[in-house]
């Protein structure tokens, strides 16, 4: 399924390069996720997945485990790969982003200086408080759909978008 919008899109996908690598972890439990509060870096103030910058020599599922561990000091267990997503920023880097989601953890979710943790039924996601691509693809993922979404930003109005689902990774 693909979703765009009407606009022609303003960037060229096949030159683009990221500024950053970055991950996401989504660790779901039943019908509830665990999201966090995010304390400080880029997105702080907002709800999202742990996640964050990939240090080099570390793979992304490296990465997105090592972020959860040290945002919510849990360890993420039964990870599978769900998507990728591409955002061209008007104001920071560019970012190319792995996400992951996982049926179960090890550990007790516990405030960091860098998330506080937040259960929250995957039927009521906080998508006001939430990065607004959120929209287009959290839900269908944590249903267990894979998928790949590209979007251009200006600041935080999203001008361009286009998810596909079903994509084998
Ligand atoms: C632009 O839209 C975004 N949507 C979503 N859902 N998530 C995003 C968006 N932009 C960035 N992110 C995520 C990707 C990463 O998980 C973080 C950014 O990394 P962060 O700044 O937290 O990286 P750290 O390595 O943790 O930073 P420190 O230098 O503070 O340790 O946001």
């Amino acid at each position: 399924m693909v979703a765009m919008s009407e606009a022609t899109c303003p960037v060229n996908w096949e030159t683009w390069e990221p500024g950053m690598r970055a991950t996401l972890m989504f660790i779901r439990v039943g019908d509830e996720v665990l999201l966090i509060e995010k304390q400080r870096g880029i997105g702080a103030g907002k709800v999202n997945g742990p996640g964050g910058k990939i240090d080099p020599g570390e793979t992304p599922l490296e990465c997105a485990i090592r972020e959860t561990q040290e945002e919510l000091c849990v360890t993420a267990t039964g990870v599978r790969k769900m998507g990728e997503l591409f955002f061209a920023m008007s104001d920071m880097p560019d970012i190319h982003c792995h996400v992951y989601m996982a049926d179960g953890y090890e550990g007790t979710p516990t405030a960091t200086p860098e998330a506080i943790p937040l259960w929250t039924k995957v039927s009521d996601l906080p998508f006001e408080r939430m990065w607004d691509d959120d929209r287009y693809w959290l839900g269908e993922m944590l249903d267990g759909e894979t998928f790949c979404g590209k979007f251009v930003f200006d600041e935080e109005t999203i001008l361009w978008r286009e998810v596909n689902f079903g994509v084998t990774w």
